[in-house]
C-alpha cells in the first residue's frame, strides 16, 4: 500500500498505542508461566511473531476480541521443542527472544524471518549460548538468521558486547531463569538501548523473577518460577509511537493535540517529552491523568544523544528537518541495525524531500533553516518508523508527499493512518 499524504494541520485527541516491548515482553514472560491474562496488548505483526514463538514452544496464546485480552497457557519453564521452523518475521526482538528460550529446550529450534530481519547481527547471542553449555549457530556462518539452537543451556557466567543490541541481554535474563545455574552477563562496553533492559527487569519483578545490575553487567538466579504476582498483567501506552502523534501536534497542530494512557515509566523513548520541550514546543503532562498535551510553537535544533533512545532517531531527524538551527543526534551506530539502517534511510530520504542532510557513522546533522521540505514519493524502506516520521514529515512539506510501502506500520501502530485522519490528516491509499 501506498499512502499519499496532503500537508495538514492537526487537532485532537487519541489514546497511545499499547507498548510493543511490553507486549512482547508480557507475552514471552506469559509463555514462561502457566497461565496468564494479558490487558490492553498491542496486537501487531511483531507482536503476533512473539505469540507464534509462545505457541511453538507448547503454549498457547488466544486473542480474545470481546474483551481485548491475551489470554496465554504457558510451557512453565520448560518449552518443547518446536514441531516447525520459528517465523519471526520482521521483529528483532522475537528472534532474539525465542533464540534464548530455544536453547532452553532438549533438541533444535530453527529461527528465521524476513529479508530485513536475516540481515540483523545475532552473533554475540550466538557465542553467549555457546559458552553457557547452549548451541547456537548461524546456517550462513555469518552471525545472521536463519538460526539453529539447540539446548538445554545450564547457565553460568558470558561476556557480551553492549553496543549491539541491548534484546541480547533481554533474551538471556528471560532464559536465565529457568536454567539450572542462572546467568551472569558481563558486558564488555557500554551498553546502548539501556531502557529497555529496565522494562525487562520491570516485567520479569511483576513475573516474580528476581533479576538485578550488577557491577559488571546483569544477573538472574536459576530455577526461579515466573507467576505474575496480580491477577492479570496491563500493558501501559507506547512512547515510540506517542512520539510520531507528538511530532505532528508540535509541527502542525492548529489546536493542541492531547494523547492520553501516556504513564511515566521505565521507557526511555519518553524523553521525546523533554527534547519537545526543549525545542521549543509546549508540553502540558499530567503524569496522574496520562494526559500529555503538545501545542505547536516554532521549534529550534537541539543536539541529543540517541544511545539510550534509538527509535526516536527517525522521529527527531524529522523534527530537525523542520526546526530552525541544527539538530545534532549523535551516539546512533546502533540505530543502523534495525529493521533498516535508520540513520541512512532518513539522511537520504530527508533529503530526498530537501532537507540539508550531513550523514556520519555515529552522528547525523540535519541543518533545519537550510531546508524548505517538498513533498515528493518517498521510499518507505519496508520500515514502520521511517514511514511513520517521513508521514509527520509530509503535514509540513509544499505539496504531497506519496509513501511506498507504507502497510509495514502494522508492525508497531497498525492503525497509525486511521488515527492520522482522525487528528485531520488527509491522505489517501493506493494499491
Ligand atoms: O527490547 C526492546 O523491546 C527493544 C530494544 C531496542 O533495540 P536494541 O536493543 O537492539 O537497540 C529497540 O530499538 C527496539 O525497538 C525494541
Ligand atoms: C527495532 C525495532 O524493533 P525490533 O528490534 O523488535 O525489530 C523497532 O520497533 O523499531
Amino acid at each position: 500500500m501506498d499512502v499519499t499524504i496532503t500537508p495538514s494541520q492537526v487537532a485532537g485527541t487519541t489514546a497511545a498505542p499499547p507498548s510493543k516491548s511490553y507486549t512482547h515482553r508480557a507475552i514471552l514472560a506469559g509463555g514462561y508461566s502457566d497461565e496468564v491474562t494479558v490487558r490492553n496488548p498491542l496486537v501487531s505483526a511483531d507482536t503476533r511473531a512473539t505469540m507464534r514463538a509462545v505457541n511453538a514452544f507448547g503454549g498457547e496464546v488466544i486473542h480474545n476480541t470481546e474483551t481485548g485480552t491475551l489470554e496465554i497457557t504457558g510451557f512453565d519453564g520448560n518449552p518443547e521443542v518446536p514441531e516447525d521452523v520459528i517465523d519471526c518475521a520482521n521483529s528483532g526482538t522475537t528472534i532474539r527472544l525465542a533464540t534464548a528460550t530455544g536453547a532452553l529446550a532438549d533438541g533444535s529450534t530453527v529461527l528465521t524471518g524476513d529479508e530485513s530481519l536475516r540481515s540483523r547481527p545475532q552473533e554475540p547471542l550466538l557465542l553467549a549460548i555457546d559458552q553457557l553449555a547452549g548451541r547456537a549457530q548461524s546456517t550462513r556462518e555469518n552471525g545472521q538468521a536463519p538460526l539453529v539452537v539447540g539446548g538445554p543451556l545450564m547457565g553460568g557466567s558470558a561476556p557480551l558486547p553492549g553496543d549491539v543490541s541491548s534484546q541480547f541481554v533481554t533474551a538471556l535474563l528471560f532464559a536465565g531463569a529457568a536454567t539450572d545455574a542462572g546467568i551472569n552477563i558481563a558486558l564488555q562496553n557500554e551498553l546502548k538501548s539501556a531502557p529497555y533492559v529496565d522494562i525487562t527487569l520491570d516485567v520479569l519483578d511483576a513475573f516474580g523473577i528476581s533479576a538485578r545490575r550488577t557491577s559488571q553487567g546483569f544477573s538472574v538466579g536459576g530455577r526461579q518460577s515466573y507467576r505474575l504476582r496480580d491477577g492479570a498483567y496491563s500493558v501501559p501506552g507506547d512512547f515510540s509511537s506517542i512520539s510520531y502523534l507528538l511530532a505532528a501536534g508540535a509541527l502542525a497542530g492548529n489546536e493542541s493535540v492531547t494523547v492520553t494512557e501516556a504513564y511515566p515509566g521505565p521507557q526511555g523513548d519518553q524523553a521525546i517529552v523533554t527534547i519537545l520541550e526543549e525545542m521549543g514546543a509546549s508540553i502540558d503532562w499530567n503524569h496522574e491523568t496520562g494526559e500529555l498535551t503538545v501545542t505547536a510553537e516554532s521549534l529550534s535544533g537541539v543536539e541529543v544523544a540517541v544511545a539510550d533512545t534509538p527509535d526516536l532517531l527517525p522521529t527527531l531527524a524529522v523534527l530537525g528537518a523542520a526546526a530552525d538551527g541544527t539538530t545534532t543526534l549523535t551516539e546512533c551506530e546502533h540505530v543502523r541495525y534495525k529493521e533498516t539502517d535508520r540513520v541512512g534511510a532518513m539522511a537520504d530520504t530527508l533529503s530526498k524531500m530537501g532537507a540539508t542532510v550531513d550523514e556520519y557513522e555515529n552522528k547525523l546533522v540535519v541543518h533545519g533553516s537550510e531546508s524548505t521540505l517538498q513533498g515528493t514519493t518517498v521510499d518507505g524502506r519496508a520500515d514502520h518508523r521511517v514511514i511513520m516520521a517521513l508521514s509527520v514529515a509530509a503535514l509540513t512539506a509544499a505539496g504531497k508527499t506519496k509513501i511506498k510501502g507504507a502497510e509495514h506500520v502494522d508492525v508497531s501502530f497498525p492503525n497509525f493512518f486511521d488515527v492520522m485522519e482522525t487528528l485531520g490528516v488527509a491522505l489517501s491509499r493506493s494499491e
